[in-house]
């Protein structure tokens, strides 16, 4: 099996899910989620996990999903958000294009502040927030190939921003790719 063709990290509400789905319909490939993974592996959700086990424990969850994933799914793959804080999980990304999707806090406040779904910002999204950053942003940069901020982008540009990155191309249907010596004429 061969390795996912792009791998997204970034912090929550960076817009992994939503514009890693994008990128594979684009591609016209499959869309991988570890959280997605998790949740369908352990059969509950993510915050249940970290009430029940704690975070050390989803961190292994994620560190084995990570695994499993990038050993056997050729499309788009999307982190959680804290996946690189495990060093293992680290090390299973060398080699394989990352991207860091970037943005400020104020963005990241107006997406997933005081939600639920995420407990590590259900109490105070702005704080909590920038204590996150400070932790993760050293690790974001070392697993990156490539960084797209996605402040004032839409899930639809980034996706394209991604795939300049990377320097990768999508075919629109009926569309054809132009003869280089025609260009030349
Ligand atoms: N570029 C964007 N602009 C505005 N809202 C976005 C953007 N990307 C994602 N969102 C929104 O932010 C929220 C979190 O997106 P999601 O894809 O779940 O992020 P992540 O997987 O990185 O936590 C969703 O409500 C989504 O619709
Ligand atoms: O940043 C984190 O530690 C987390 C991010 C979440 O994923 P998203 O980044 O997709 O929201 C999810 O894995 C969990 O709630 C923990
Ligand atoms: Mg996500």
């Amino acid at each position: 099996m061969s390795a996912p063709l792009i791998v997204l990290v970034g912090p929550m509400g960076s817009g992994k899910t939503t514009v890693g789905e994008l990128l594979a319909e684009r591609l016209g490939v499959a869309f991988r989620d570890t959280d997605a993974d998790i949740v369908a592996a352990e059969g509950r959700e993510i915050s249940d996990i970290f009430v029940d086990e704690g975070e050390a424990r989803f961190r292994e969850l994620e560190r084995t999903a990570v695994a499993a994933a990038v050993a056997g799914h050729p499309g788009v793959l999307a982190l959680g958000g804290g996946a690189v804080l495990d060093e293992g999980t680290r090390g299973l990304l060398g080699g394989l294009p990352v991207v860091y999707l970037s943005m400020e806090v104020e963005e990241a406040v107006r997406r997933v502040g005081l939600n639920q779904a995420r407990p590590l910002l259900a109490v105070n999204p702005r704080r909590q927030w920038r204590e996150l950053m400070d932790a993760r942003r050293h690790l974001y940069t070392e697993v990156a190939r490539a960084v797209v901020a996605t402040d004032d982008r839409t899930p639809a540009e980034v996706a394209d921003a991604v795939l300049d990155a990377l320097e990768l191309k999508t075919e629109t249907p009926g569309e054809t790719t132009p003869d280089p010596r025609q260009e030349k004429q």
